[in-house]
């Protein structure tokens, strides 16, 4: 995902773009008075159609089937009715979870008769049905030594994976149900955080909502109007985005390990073999040592700290490599820090990250352009 996605994010942009207009025109209503709306329903086949032209591309994009799995296996599995102490938990997950509580034998006689899972199961067995076809027409095409392309036929996850898998995984059904996977990744955690930003900003009144879109604005004027380049430009934004990520996280805790061998760190702790461990990351991050007067919700924090520290390094004070460090600019909501876990951290970090920011912002972008909330 990072060799091949990540790379042709601007190359995915006018096509997400225009996809992202189409999918707004048909699935918000066209009206002049204040309606009321449910974001998160009405935003989910928004998310859904722009990540299907990374996902699936062109041929499926727009296809009903695609966007009616996509969209409600999201939902099927995900939808925001399962909510646990300060997270919003996918109804899966959950199911999951409580799964474990049962022995290892029982699980399996349990886990065909939960209506969440056979919900699963038949959009799984939908979407193989619709993507086996094509997966396998590209992997005999690959057997032929032929390369995918920056086509908008090949630039996607589907054409990728049908092109390089090996093994087992060298097969279209594994391949179609891990494209479900990934979107399940992918709308999900986009659609969380669109809608925590919206309702943030809406809460924060009207002068945030101003500031950002005076930086669209902008951003559109700047070398010859808005391109692909804009999004890096919209500061606030990321900053506003990474903050609702900071109080609304997908998970509170998160870098969910098995130890798989024992393992003494350099500080004496020793892990037996076969623990589990995690990071309580939503805690380290609003820790008031990392995140000064953390229960209050103020968009432009990390924007204003990245100028602060521009102007120390300008001035000669600062750290020299505090903004271009080689693990990222730690003040975007991109970039994994030691205290902002959110995505991971090192190397194990979530590849789609760089992608998540961009989706994200083009939908905010034309929330906040062409409607008033
Ligand atoms: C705001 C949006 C997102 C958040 C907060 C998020 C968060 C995460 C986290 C916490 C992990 C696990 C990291 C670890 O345990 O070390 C992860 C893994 C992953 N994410 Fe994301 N993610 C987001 C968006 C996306 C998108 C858009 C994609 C696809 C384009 C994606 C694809 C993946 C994949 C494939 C993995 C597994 C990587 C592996 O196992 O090596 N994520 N993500």
């Amino acid at each position: 995902m990072q060799r091949r996605l990540t790379p042709r994010i601007p190359l995915l942009i006018p096509r997400m773009e225009r996809t992202v207009a189409r999918a707004f025109d048909k699935h918000f209503p066209s009206v002049d008075e204040w309606v009321e709306i449910q974001p998160s329903k009405i935003l989910g086949p928004v998310l859904a159609r722009a990540a299907a032209e990374a996902l699936v591309g062109p041929e499926f994009s727009h296809d009903p089937t695609w966007v009616d799995i996509s969209t409600h296996y999201t939902e099927a599995v995900s939808y925001f009715d399962t909510v646990l102490t300060s997270g919003i938990v996918p109804k899966v997950f959950a199911t999951a979870a409580a799964l474990r509580i049962l022995p290892t034998w029982m699980q399996r006689a349990v886990a065909p008769l939960l209506p969440t899972l056979r919900a699963v199961r038949r959009y799984l067995v939908r979407a193989k049905r619709l993507l086996a076809p094509r997966i396998s027409n590209l992997i005999r095409r690959s057997d032929d030594f032929h390369d995918a392309d920056d086509s908008p036929d090949e630039t996607n996850m589907l054409a990728w994976l049908a092109g390089q898998d090996r093994g087992k995984d060298r097969d279209p059904n594994a391949i179609a149900q891990a494209l479900v996977l990934l979107s399940l990744a992918l709308v999900h955690t986009t659609l969380l955080r669109v809608v925590g930003v919206l309702y943030d900003v809406t809460a924060a009144g009207h002068d945030l909502r101003r500031e950002l879109l005076d930086e669209i604005y902008v951003a559109g004027m700047a070398d010859g109007g808005w391109g692909p380049e804009a999004y890096g430009r919209l500061r606030k934004m990321d900053s506003v985005m990474r903050e609702s990520q900071r109080l609304s996280p997908p998970t509170v805790i998160g870098m969910k390990r098995v130890f798989v061998r024992a393992h003494t760190f350099a500080d004496g702790t020793h892990v037996p073999a076969g623990a589990y461990a995690c990071m309580a990351i939503h805690a380290i991050e609003n820790d008031e040592a990392h995140t000064p007067d953390a229960d209050r919700f103020d968009g432009l924090r990390s924007f204003r700290t990245w100028e602060e520290e521009r102007e120390k390094q300008m001035a000669g004070e600062g750290k020299a490599s505090a903004i271009n460090s080689s693990s990222g600019n730690p003040f975007l909501f991109e970039t994994p820090t030691p205290t902002s876990l959110n995505f991971g951290y090192g190397r194990t970090a979530c590849p789609g990250r760089f992608f998540a920011s961009h989706a994200i912002k083009m939908v905010l972008v034309k929330l906040f352009c062409d409607y008033e909330f």
